[in-house]
């Protein structure tokens, strides 16, 4: 019960996600475009594999980064903090290199 009450918080916080996070209109229009062209490509098991991969970093880093983003504005109340400017800049970075691989991901499955 508790386990499914987990699954429910879980549930919740994706729909903030979506709700609150305009990166991630632009992360579900890459994922269904990403998803459309293995389809129409006909990729194999493994290139699949990478791509499922990659979608999942980026949204997965995505998640971290508003939720790391959220927990900074509420602690430090929106005033300057250069403990949260590096906490912030780090999560930024982290979304980017997410990114950053997926796009090599993608080359390398859709242009080899
Ligand atoms: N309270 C703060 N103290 C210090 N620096 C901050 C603070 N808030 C924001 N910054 C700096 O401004 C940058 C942008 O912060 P912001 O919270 O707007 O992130 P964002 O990446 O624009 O957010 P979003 O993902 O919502 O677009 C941070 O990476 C950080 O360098």
């Amino acid at each position: 019960m508790a386990r499914a009450k987990s699954f429910t918080f879980a549930i919740n916080g994706l729909y903030q996600l979506l709700r609150n996070e305009p990166n991630a209109v632009l992360h579900t229009i890459a994922t269904v475009a990403v998803v459309a062209a293995g389809i129409v490509r006909h990729i194999g098991p493994m290139q699949w594999v990478a791509i499922v991969i990659a979608i999942g970093l980026v949204w997965i880093t995505e998640a971290v980064n508003t939720g790391m983003e959220r927990l900074c504005d509420h602690v430090c109340g929106n005033r300057f903090h250069p403990a949260i400017k590096l906490v912030k800049d780090v999560m930024a970075a982290a979304v980017m290199m997410a990114a950053g691989v997926s796009v090599v991901i993608g080359i390398i499955v859709f242009f080899f």
